[in-house]
């Protein structure tokens, strides 16, 4: 699993690698010198200025300035504190360097050819002010590439937004693992090209610290992954429903139920208004509609059990006919609520959880603004420190799994499990394709997918569908690009 640490699991990677026999020298040895070899990518002689902090962040870049001068560069260092406040691995570091150690002020930060961010990393405990808010401004002026030490300086590794201010780094280097805040924006955008150092810190750590988030890719899903068998039909591939709106709104329910489709549903229903049935049957002929001119109709359809798994919102339209519909479905099956169905909920989100509790699992797909009117007035949830934590809050507050939308995707469970998306490309943003993913999702639920990983699934399947169908994509394209990345992802899991 590509595991991501917050800045407490990785205070205790390293106090469990020092227990299983690295000491944490060792460590900012080995990190220091990591930082090196990229800087060192710069053609000599580059002059290199390394801006220290007052903490191991710091002793980093001591090593880092160390180990460059022994490869021929010139390397100015200059400390934010005093030295001889300096303690533990950072003072050792500090006493290591023999050149000067200069004040930031005296230095002329655009001479520099590259300068080495090593401030402030997962130690950062609050905004910077004062001489160190002024000297990551400073730096950020300066118009110079910056390789940032662990984290671009000022940004908070657990929730990826910026403490005061921080500079934008060509290339950030951290250690062992990832952390949220190189995958939510700001940070993303703020860190560059990131680069992870194996410092020796043992994977076996990870069975102690049991990190509940990672990074949203195959490893994390793949157990679960309906592949098809041979010795299987249509009837083992789960049956999706779609609700559709009406003839002027049904365009959100066709890319849903494309979405179910080309994501490996068996069978996909559209129950829909009559006047809507034209549109959706020169959609694809493989989708199967069914009259729904009342509630009653509906009901009806849904008399058939195997029909388990229901898309219910886009284009739905608001309110209460829409909450009617959803609270017909909801007793025993497995739900998507996307867009409409949401905002159908506005300002009382305990009400959906009540819903929740009564389906057989619940995802639900909204984009910001829609989690911020279901959540109106709902200070825990919507004040959470970062997009994570307001996932995670969102997901344990409904009992249901929560696809909090952008461009760092964010899926959280109930029982705190979070995978952030980091392959869906700026141009995914455009009119339906949000609609194509909740029928992905349906599409995967219904093949018996638990709800987390078959949101996860989606949700990655999806950025890579984007990626496949390239700049330009609408929406509509996105369901045809997904045999494109079955067939690679099939290869990867060695399917013929
Ligand atoms: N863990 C590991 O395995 C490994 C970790 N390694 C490295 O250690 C780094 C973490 O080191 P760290 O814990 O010493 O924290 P760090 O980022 O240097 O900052 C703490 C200092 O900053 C200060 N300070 C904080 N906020 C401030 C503010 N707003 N404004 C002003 N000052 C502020 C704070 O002062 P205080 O809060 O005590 O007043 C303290 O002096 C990590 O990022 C990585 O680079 C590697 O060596 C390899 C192995
Ligand atoms: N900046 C971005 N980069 C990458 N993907 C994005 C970005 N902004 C939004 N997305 C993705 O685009 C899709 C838009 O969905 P949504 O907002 O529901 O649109 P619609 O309702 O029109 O379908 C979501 O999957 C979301 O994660
Ligand atoms: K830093």
């Amino acid at each position: 699993m590509h595991a991501l640490l917050d800045p407490q699991e990785m205070g205790q990677a390293d106090r469990l690698a020092a227990e299983m026999g690295t000491p944490s020298f060792t460590l900012m040895e080995r990190a220091g010198t990591a930082v090196a070899d990229v800087v060192a990518r710069f053609p000599l002689p580059t002059r290199v200025i390394v801006l220290c902090g007052p903490g191991n962040n710091g002793g980093d870049g001591f090593v880092a300035a160390r180990v460059l001068t022994q490869r021929g560069f010139r390397v100015r260092v200059a400390l934010l504190g005093e030295r001889a406040r300096l303690t533990g691995d950072a003072r050792r570091a500090a006493e290591r360097w023999r050149g000067t150690v200069e004040e930031p002020a005296v230095l002329d930060l655009t001479e520099a050819g590259v300068i080495v961010d090593a401030l402030f990393g997962a130690g950062l405990a609050r905004d910077l002010d004062g001489a160190a808010k002024a000297l990551v401004t400073r730096m950020a002026a300066s118009g110079r590439p910056i390789v940032a030490v662990d984290l671009p300086s000022g940004l908070d590794g657990a929730t990826g937004k910026v403490r005061g201010a921080a500079a934008q780094a060509q290339e950030t280097i951290t250690f062992f693992r990832r952390k949220p805040g190189h995958l939510l924006e700001p940070g993303r955008s703020l860190c560059g090209r990131v680069r992870v150092a194996d410092i020796g810190i043992p994977d076996a750590v990870l069975d102690v610290i049991r990190p509940a988030t990672s990074v949203n890719m195959p490893d994390l899903w793949r157990p679960v992954f309906p592949l098809p068998s041979a010795l299987g039909h249509k009837y083992d591939r789960g049956h999706a429903v779609v609700v559709s709106g009406g003839a002027w709104t049904c365009g959100a329910a066709r890319l849903s139920a494309r979405g179910a489709l080309r994501a490996g549903a068996g069978l996909v229903t559209v129950a829909l208004p009559p006047d809507a049935l034209p549109l959706h049957a020169a959609s694809y002929a493989a989708i199967m509609p069914r009259p729904m001119a009342c509630d009653d109709d509906l009901a009806a359809l849904l008399a058939d059990r195997r029909l388990g798994t229901v898309v219910l919102g886009p284009g739905l339209g608001l309110g209460a006919a829409t909450r009617a519909k959803i609270d017909i479905t909801a007793p025993g099956r497995r739900l998507v609520l996307d867009a409409d169905a949401l905002t159908s909920y506005a300002g009382v989100p305990w009400a959906l959880a009540d819903l929740a509790a009564r389906t057989a699992g619940l995802i639900i797909t909204p984009h910001e603004g829609e989690f911020a009117r279901l959540f109106a007035g709902d200070r825990a949830v919507l004040e959470a420190p970062s997009k994570l934590a307001r996932a995670r809050a969102a997901a344990a507050r409904l009992g249901a799994v929560v696809v909090l939308k952008g461009a760092d995707t964010v899926v959280a469970a109930p029982d705190g499990r979070a995978a952030i998306a980091e392959n869906a490309p700026a141009y995914l943003a455009t009119a339906g394709a949000g609609d194509v993913l909740a029928g992905m999702a349906g599409g995967l639920l219904a093949q018996a997918m638990p709800p987390f990983e078959a949101a996860a699934a989606a949700v990655w399947l999806h950025g890579e569908a984007a990626r496949a169908a390239g700049p330009g994509l609408v929406a509509d394209d996105l369901p045809e690009a997904l045999r494109e990345v079955y067939r690679r992802l099939y290869e990867l899991f060695g399917v013929r």
